[in-house]
């Protein structure tokens, strides 16, 4: 959102569900991959989007996975089935994208790690957040770029996180090769870098394809998998036995999906474009006063122009 826009609002509340913001719309013919679409929020989003009639492809490491989800889904009115997808490796990225047929209406770049421990990298030398949370992602979507013209009135959502907030983009050691690694400020940046890549995309608006970002909010999924009991419940999710705390701001899959659904198909949202959302509205702005809201680093233009020929050079060298 820039100061000449005003906030899109919806009639949607924090905890809607992914059902609740597209009831009625029917996505008969539309085709959508969906990253990491073999487990939690992915999963719900894979679901709902097939209940509404969508052809979608779970693009996924774990192909038994995948063929599990879609074999529960194999009732509903559209299509589920998978496809392998390792973001971490630019030759699965580069294989998804040559096995890929025909226009594509909806990219969900929704996979993601959190919080590795020990800054790991992938086989091209990236750190892994960044590289799996991001530019795996932008090497996708520079890949798919020509399907999602030829759909001519694409979606790219970016599901990223209020993690984002803490992390402005460090170009200057991005990688963490200089800086002592920290594995929230890795993926507090990957997150920005996520908001970033749907704020570079505005340069596609005139092929008719829309970037939106989201923070689908706190949902216990696998994602929380490198944080130990201690960090859990000093963050008030977890009690002394390591039993979920009920919390008011904690979303359950169905909820925490709805931002990814909304962007991905709501009528609301069409011809939007750059914008950050959270609790199924487009965020405010972030103040130390209130909790949430977005970053001004995450919706800057230049970082994002910035970032688009920093990710296109790395990808170049690889
Ligand atoms: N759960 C939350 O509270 C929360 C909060 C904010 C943001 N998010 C974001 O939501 C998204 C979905 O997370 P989730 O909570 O459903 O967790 P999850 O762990 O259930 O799902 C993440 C998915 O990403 C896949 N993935 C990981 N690395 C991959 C790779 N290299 N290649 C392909 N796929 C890979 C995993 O296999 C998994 O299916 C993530 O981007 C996460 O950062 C989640």
């Amino acid at each position: 959102m820039n100061s000449n826009q005003t906030r899109l609002t919806t009639p949607f509340h924090s905890h809607a569900t992914a059902a609740e913001v597209i009831e009625g719309v029917d996505l008969t013919g539309r085709r959508v991959v969906v990253t990491g679409g073999a487990s939690g929020i992915g999963t719900e989003t894979v679901r709902v989007l097939a209940a509404a009639g969508a052809e979608v492809t779970i693009a996924t490491r774990d192909q038994a996975a995948a063929a599990k989800v879609a074999a529960t889904f194999a009732d509903l009115p559209g299509t589920v089935r998978s496809a392998a997808l390792d973001l971490a490796d630019l030759s699965s990225v580069a294989a998804f994208v040559r096995d890929w047929r025909g226009p594509l209406d909806v990219l969900v770049a929704n996979a993601g790690v959190m919080a590795i421990p020990v800054r790991e990298v992938t086989a091209q030398g990236w750190e892994m957040q960044l590289a799996t949370n991001y530019l795996g992602h932008f090497a996708l979507t520079m890949g798919l770029y020509s399907s999602l013209r030829a759909a001519g009135r694409a979606r790219i959502v970016v599901v990223s996180s209020g993690a984002h907030r803490d992390a402005p983009f460090n170009f200057d050691d991005p990688q963490f090769e200089r800086r002592p690694y920290h594995p929230w400020a890795a993926y507090g940046q990957s997150k920005t870098a996520d908001v970033l890549l749907a704020v570079g995309a505005r340069r596609w608006a005139a092929d008719g394809i829309t970037a939106n970002a989201l923070n689908p909010g706190w949902i216990i999924t696998n994602l929380q998998r490198y944080m130990d009991e201690a960090t859990m419940r000093e963050m008030g999710a977890i009690d002394e036995n390591g039993e979920i705390i009920p919390q008011p701001y904690l979303k359950t899959l169905a909820q925490g999906a709805a931002a990814s659904v909304l962007l991905a198909a709501s009528p609301l949202v069409e011809g939007v474009t750059g914008r950050y959302f959270e609790d199924n509205q487009e965020a405010p702005p972030a103040t130390p006063e209130v909790p949430g809201g977005v970053a001004a680093h995450a919706l800057d233009p230049d970082a994002a122009d910035r970032l688009w020929d920093y990710a296109s050079s790395v990808l170049a060298t690889a």
